[in-house]
């Protein structure tokens, strides 16, 4: 497997036309091991001119010693260097757009007062209106504490933000639901849900995202049963939906059964806790969960309460000891933890045709590198490498099916219905170690998870509404 990502920097170069060459700059740029892969005049000029230079490299670590090189080049000037990165998330990565222009005052009088007045009437006469003629009918709140950002850990509500603008890009790109970021500036668990129930009638949905664990189950389950709008942490469920499909398909290649397989999961937290549940629902039945402290057992009083409800329903055999012992014999390593906690040495002790879903962000449990050819399957959460196991191509799909169908909840059986239409994705002609999950690309995932949802929604008594595509079908 290769690491196809790379960087990407814009070098800003001043040329003196009469000292030097574009065709000399591109040299130098190319034997310093960078790929120009676009240019854009800046200030156009007969004697100097200033360029903009998007260059890919391989390897991060050359941007130092390639910039150097373009430096000392005579006739050149180079006057800065931006990570695309950075440029991509300059003033933030989402707006609000109007639907309609306000060219006169007739519109003006129509959007705003005077005649705004008789639509808010409206919805106080029958609240259900809300949904047709506010932006509560497509929008969903995106909200995090900043407790459990991706793998970084407690950042802080400031620094998630740019994580949450991404989940809303995402969300509308991906399925034309309007989402957006909320980051609050409290970890107290009452604050939370209180702010939450409060904003709630703007939305049509809550998506709660990386907050951590243990809090996360509390604030989802008492804004569940407070609110009558799907809320659904991402990080919990949207996760245990790709890892269910991925694990569908993975399985199929090694020809195992969910029944017979032992599943080791790393990080007892918010991941790892729902895809313990999801796999325990799908069949499986060996299966240990593994934190700092080692395996999680029964014979074991946890301040966490949640981990004494996880023991008693994981670790049949009541295994006990670190990673290192539990993976031994295991068919399925699980990664919802930190980076490289996993060793090429644990994994040669893992049973025949290992599969190994290092799922931790940004950087996965072991690399594809170093697990090496002793792993028949192998998935990260990332998207430069096969197979990426994200909750991406489950949360823009989930919530497109739960707001067409208006649907109070999304349910258990909604969520193994996305599972299912996922892995279904990937035609057992297609089927092979690096493809197992269709890319978050494949224009098929979400249309494929909103059906599913819908009709369960439907067939479970969730949908306050059949989609016209729903009506007069069987
Ligand atoms: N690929 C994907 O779609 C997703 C990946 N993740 C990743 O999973 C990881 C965990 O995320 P959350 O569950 O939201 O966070 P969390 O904070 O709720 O859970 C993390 C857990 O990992 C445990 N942990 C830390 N060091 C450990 C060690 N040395 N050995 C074993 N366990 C250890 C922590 O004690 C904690 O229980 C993050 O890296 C996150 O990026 C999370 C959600 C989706
Ligand atoms: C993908 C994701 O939600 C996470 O790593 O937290
Ligand atoms: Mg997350």
């Amino acid at each position: 497997m290769r690491f196809e990502g790379g960087t990407s920097v814009t070098l800003r170069v001043e040329m003196d036309k009469q000292k030097v060459t574009f065709a000399e700059l591109v040299s130098v740029i190319g034997q310093q091991g960078g790929d120009i892969v676009a240019i854009d005049v800046i200030r156009p000029g007969r004697k100097t001119e200033i360029r903009d230079l998007s260059v890919s490299v391989v390897e991060p670590a050359i941007v130092d010693s390639l910039a150097k090189a373009v430096q000392e080049m005579n006739g050149i000037h180079l006057v800065n260097v931006s990570d695309r990165t950075f440029l991509m998330h300059l003033g933030g990565k989402i707006q609000i757009q109007s639907k309609q222009p306000i060219k006169n005052r007739d519109d003006l009088s129509r959007v705003y007062t005077p005649g705004v007045a008789k639509v808010c009437l409206a919805i106080r006469d029958d609240i259900n209106k809300a949904h047709s003629l506010t932006i509560r009918r497509n929008t969903v709140a995106v909200v995090s504490d900043g407790t459990a950002v991706l793998g970084l850990g407690d950042i802080g509500p400031h620094a998630a933000m740019p994580v949450m603008e991404g989940k809303a890009m995402l969300f509308k790109e991906m399925a034309g639901v309007d989402a957006f970021p909320i980051c609050l500036d409290t970890k107290d668990t009452e604050e939370i849900i209180a702010i939450v129930k409060a904003i709630a009638p703007t939305f049509g949905g809550i998506n709660l995202e990386d907050i951590s664990s243990p809090r996360c189950f509390e604030i989802e389950r008492r804004l569940q049963e407070a609110l009558d709008i799907p809320v659904f942490h991402d990080d919990q469920h949207g996760t245990a939906v790709v890892l269910l499909a991925g694990l569908i398909n993975a399985l199929k290649i090694v020809g195992k059964s969910m029944s017979d397989i032992k599943v080791v999961v790393c990080g007892i937290g918010a991941a790892g806790i729902a895809c313990s549940r999801m796999l325990l629902s799908a069949g499986v039945t060996h299966l240990v969960g593994v934190d700092k402290e080692g395996a999680i057992h029964k014979d074991e009083k946890y301040e966490n309460e949640v981990w004494n409800e996880y023991a008693a329903i994981t670790n049949p055999r009541n295994e006990k000891g670190s990673l290192s012992e539990v993976i031994r014999g295991a068919d399925v390593f699980i990664g919802l933890s930190r980076p490289k906690l996993l060793s090429s040495e644990n994994v040669r002790t893992m049973n025949a045709d290992p599969i190994v879903f290092a799922m931790a962000n940004p950087d996965p449990e072991i690399t594809p590198e170093e697990a090496g050819s002793y792993v028949r399957v192998y998935a990260t959460g990332r998207s430069d490498y096969p197979n990426q196991l994200n909750n991406v191509l489950v949360f823009p799909g989930i919530f497109r099916g739960a707001l067409d169908a208006r649907a109070s909840t999304i349910s258990e059986s909604m969520k193994l219905a996305a599972a299912k239409a996922i892995a279904s994705i990937v035609t057992d002609e297609e089927l092979n170690e690096e493809y197992i999950i269709p890319s978050v690309f494949n224009d098929k995932v979400v249309p494929a998870v909103r059906k599913a949802v819908i009709q369960e929604a439907i067939h479970s008594g969730v949908a306050r509404k059949v989609p016209g595509d729903f009506r007069n079908l069987d």
